[in-house]
């Protein structure tokens, strides 16, 4: 990415209609448009099988739409696409689960992050450059783990899971982070502990983070904007701005209907 390209792009994400299919005969997305505005944090919520993790997945290049345009800083993702694996280590994701290593160290996983510039084989020696090691150390006391570096992934609490998760996105060094439900199971404090974290993160290093959520609540605490997914569908784009709750799509539809409308789901 060159410096005036990133000058032009506000909006780092950008889906024109897109449509999604895993058989070629079903649409699991159906005409979805979205922006994400750089530095912003966007939130995906809707009931379970609505789209949301293949959103994700159209965004991070794992899956390609059937129609419309994806582009993430004007390039297109997907594996094919070569400017796109290049661009790929600017893109942080946390998927459902986490994907952690169970038996590597808390700060072995961190050092998964650095993996595209290390090379695979060195680092699978454990052979990390100092350097590294040393930035991935310091991530970890950002994240609150700076004692536990040598602990077992599996020895940790669900809190310390999603901070080993998010250290290991942070040790990518990316601009963009995507994070399916990572959030989903903890109670609402540790779930906010974690949430002001990723506020923390995209603060100081001018991240822009797409997050699926399930607390409605917690999304509209945390994202400028939140979309809501129906059955592959964007429903709603709403935000807070003051004490009120706007329809970005300019749908019309009054306070109440929106409230109504979100504490139906997911
Ligand atoms: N690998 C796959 N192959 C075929 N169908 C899939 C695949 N992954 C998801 N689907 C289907 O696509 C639809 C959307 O799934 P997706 O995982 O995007 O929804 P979701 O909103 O993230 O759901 P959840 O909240 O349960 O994770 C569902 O009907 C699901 O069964």
């Amino acid at each position: 990415m060159v410096a005036h390209e990133r000058i032009l792009s506000r909006n780092v994400i950008q889906l024109n209609d897109v449509w999604a299919s895993y058989d070629s005969k079903t649409h699991v997305l159906r005409g979805v448009s979205l922006s994400v505005a750089r530095g912003s944090n966007y939130a995906i919520i809707g009931q379970s099988g609505s789209g949301k993790s293949s959103l994700l997945r159209l965004i991070n290049g794992m899956m390609a739409p059937a129609r419309g345009r994806v582009m993430v800083d004007y390039v297109r993702p997907g594996q094919n696409n070569r400017e796109f694996r290049r661009m790929m280590p600017q893109i942080g994701y946390i998927p459902q689960g986490l994907g952690l290593v169970d038996n590597l160290t808390v700060l072995g996983n961190a050092l998964i992050g650095a993996l595209p510039r290390t090379g695979r084989i060195k680092s699978m020696l454990g052979e990390f450059p100092e350097a590294e090691v040393e930035a991935a150390r310091r991530i970890l006391g950002m994240v609150g783990l700076g004692s536990k570096s040598d602990r077992k992934a599996h020895m940790l609490s669900g809190g310390e899971r999603r901070r080993v998760a998010i250290a290991r996105a942070l040790v990518q060094r990316p601009e963009v982070l995507l994070a399916d439900e990572m959030v989903s199971e903890l109670d609402r404090s540790t779930a906010t502990e974690i949430m002001d974290l990723v506020r923390d993160a995209q603060e100081r290093f001018g991240l822009t983070a797409v997050m699926v959520h399930h607390d409605v609540g917690l999304a509209l605490e945390y994202a400028d904007r939140v979309a809501m997914i129906k059955e592959g569908r964007k429903e709603l784009e709403i935000g807070v701005e003051g004490d009120r709750i706007v329809d970005f799509e300019s749908s019309g539809l009054s306070q109440e209907e929106i409230l109504e409308m979100y504490g139906r789901e997911p």
